[in-house]
């Protein structure tokens, strides 16, 4: 039996239709991002699955048994379930360790692994309205662990946090999924931040599942130009720039582009080389450089660790893959 079953789900709101026939299955310990641009149907579906949001169809089960959505029930919610939004309330004039206990339906010994995991034991003795954004969600984080869930949803863990307290984050909702063995789904608009943690990515658009995959199938064999882009910086150019020949996997491919993201391409030494393109911008990126290339007519962008490259160099150019996807 699966552990979570979603069984299409269709919602319609004010006669506009957000969800339409949201079908997937998800294993227990498994790792589920949704990525999607703004208003695709992502927090929707993520609070039907926590039974916060009715669906006019379909059904949720967890563990076989029915999400009862909140027409159906007194108290919203699922008590197997937490859902965790960025719009979180902490309540004013507690100290964190009262909020914590409140919330708390676990074994002392399992809290304290708990508030190690988040991070906030140094936090316990504060008055709420004297912590951070960062240590607020990490706190919550907590108050949604102490309830002993079994499937917690994430809706935007990242957002409104620093680069130093995203990474924290990161590192606390790793650290839940392989020490505390609690099944994870999150949501993010920011689809980058997904792809080192999910075991799969569902990516939707106006309320569809357009592709479901691994992270990196879904980087590097997007299937259309909104996956691509949802995912960072990509070239779509015709095979015969790169000296491929136009025919390479037959028919399924006819009228198609060579996909590449920046990194595929590789700055060689020249001798030889077959394709010489033009330097016309590089942009310091931090851990890379972004080369703005001019080839054949085409625009390119490229990515390398060389800080010696100027604009108006001349440099030969190489494909990385030798599986080139056509889109
Ligand atoms: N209660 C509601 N009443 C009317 N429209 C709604 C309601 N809830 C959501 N919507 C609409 O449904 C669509 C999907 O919203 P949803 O919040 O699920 O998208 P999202 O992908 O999570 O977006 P974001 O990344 O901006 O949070 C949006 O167009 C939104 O305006």
């Amino acid at each position: 039996m699966n552990y979570l079953q979603v069984i299409g789900i269709s919602k319609q709101e004010n006669g506009r239709q957000i969800l339409s026939g949201i079908h997937f299955e998800m294993a227990e310990g498994y790792k589920i991002a949704i990525a999607g641009e703004t208003g695709s149907g992502k927090s929707t579906l993520l609070k039907t699955i926590g039974g916060l949001s009715q669906p006019d169809q379909g059904e949720v089960l967890l563990e076989g048994e029915r999400v009862e959505g909140p027409l159906e029930r007194l108290i919203p919610g699922h008590p197997k379930i937490a859902y965790l939004s960025q719009y979180f309330e902490l309540r004013n004039n507690y100290r964190v360790e009262e909020i914590l206990e409140i919330a708390s339906k676990t074994e002392p010994e399992n809290a304290a692994r708990i508030f190690e995991i988040c991070q906030v034991n140094h936090l316990l003795k504060r008055k709420t309205d004297r912590i951070s954004g960062g240590e607020r969600q990490r706190i919550a984080m907590a108050r949604a662990l102490v309830s002993s869930p079994r499937l917690l949803l994430l809706d935007e863990p990242f957002s409104n946090l620093d680069v130093i307290h995203k990474n924290l984050m990161k590192l606390v909702i790793r650290d839940i999924g392989e020490h505390l063995g609690v099944t994870c789904m999150l949501v993010s608009h920011d689809p980058v931040d997904t792809l080192s943690w999910a075991d799969e990515i569902l990516v939707m658009r106006d309320g569809v599942i357009v592709q479901r995959g691994t992270p990196e199938n879904i980087y590097r064999r997007p299937v259309n130009e909104y996956v691509a882009g949802l995912f960072g910086k990509y070239n779509l150019v015709e095979p015969g720039i790169f000296g491929l020949p136009a025919e390479i996997s037959g028919a399924e491919r006819e009228g198609k582009k060579l996909f590449l993201r920046p990194e595929d391409i590789l700055i060689v030494n020249g001798q030889g080389a077959v394709t010489i393109a033009l330097v016309k911008r590089v942009s310091f990126l931090g851990t890379l450089f972004e080369l703005e290339l001019e080839l054949a007519g085409h625009t390119l962008t490229a990515a390398t660790p060389d800080r010696n490259i100027s604009p108006g160099d001349s440099i030969a150019l190489s494909l990385i893959s030798d599986q080139p996807y056509y889109m």
